[in-house]
């Protein structure tokens, strides 16, 4: 079954088109990069596959059913999206509790009393953290409930924008690490903005190589860490990355 299905997807702001016939399947289970320049339409894919930004034409499909133009419940359940920053993702005033409980009463599913406990565990949060604030978790953790209220849903879906970027050095691996797991745990599929080849190289199984709102090449992972990439802007890429050492 195929998860996502983009098929000549042109995304306008205004007047301005800044995605062009974008065509991309990516199947149950798989894990796949947006990979490109800033400004070459990657976090507007993922907006218009979870409905903020909704000036498109071409067609997206979650989980074979089509998605219509408007507020789409069944797709905002199935697909999650995880933004970079935590902190700005976050409310200010809410408890990690809160954040969790709040997915539950939006999407109407019922709450078993355990539900908040249990996904807290699952993305390795302490218990003792349930009523505290976001100011009063540390970055790592902030992100981990990010990724919890994500989770909270049981989506089928993970769309994530840079979601380790924002994070200082050392905790950026423990996140990878719980992104990892979640996937093989819970059959997970992800679709993940990156500018970091080493997460394409660890998280991901094929990568979409992004110019200018265009796919300039789709490649397995396996090839790009050889270099064997037919573009020259993907093998510019690939080149930038390995004089860095990823
Ligand atoms: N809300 C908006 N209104 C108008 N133009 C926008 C809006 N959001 C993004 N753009 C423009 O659309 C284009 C694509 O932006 P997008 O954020 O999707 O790129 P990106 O590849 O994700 O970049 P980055 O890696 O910097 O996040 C850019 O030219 C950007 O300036």
């Amino acid at each position: 079954m195929t998860a996502i299905s983009l098929r000549n997807l042109d995304i306008f702001y205004g007047a301005t088109k800044v995605v062009h016939d974008l065509t991309l399947d990516i199947a149950e289970g798989e894990s796949v990069a947006l990979v490109g320049e800033s400004g070459s339409g990657k976090s507007t894919v993922l907006k218009a596959i979870t409905g903020l930004a909704t000036n498109w034409t071409g067609a997206i499909a979650v989980e074979g059913v089509p998605r219509s133009h408007r507020i789409d419940r069944r797709c905002a359940r199935q697909c999650q999206l995880v933004f970079q920053d935590p902190y700005a993702s976050l409310h200010p005033r809410k408890t990690v509790d809160d954040a969790l409980s709040e997915p539950l009463a939006i999407h109407g599913i019922p709450d078993d009393g355990r539900r908040v406990e249990t996904t807290m565990a699952a993305v390795g949060l302490d218990a003792r953290l349930r009523f505290r604030f976001p100011h009063q978790l540390s970055g790592g953790q902030r992100q981990r409930v990010a990724i919890a209220r994500a989770l909270m849903p049981e989506p089928r879906i993970l769309l994530l924008d840079e979601p380790t970027s924002a994070l200082d050095v050392s905790v950026q691996a423990e996140i990878l690490n719980l992104l990892k797991r979640l996937r093989r745990e819970q059959g997970l599929t992800y679709l993940m903005v990156t500018h970091n080849l080493p997460v394409v190289s660890f998280l991901c199984d094929r990568l979409a190589v992004m110019q200018k709102g265009r796919i300039v090449e789709i490649a397995e992972v396996a090839r790009f860490k050889t270099g064997a990439l037919a573009s020259p802007y993907a093998r510019e890429l690939y080149a930038a990355g390995a004089s860095r050492g990823c």
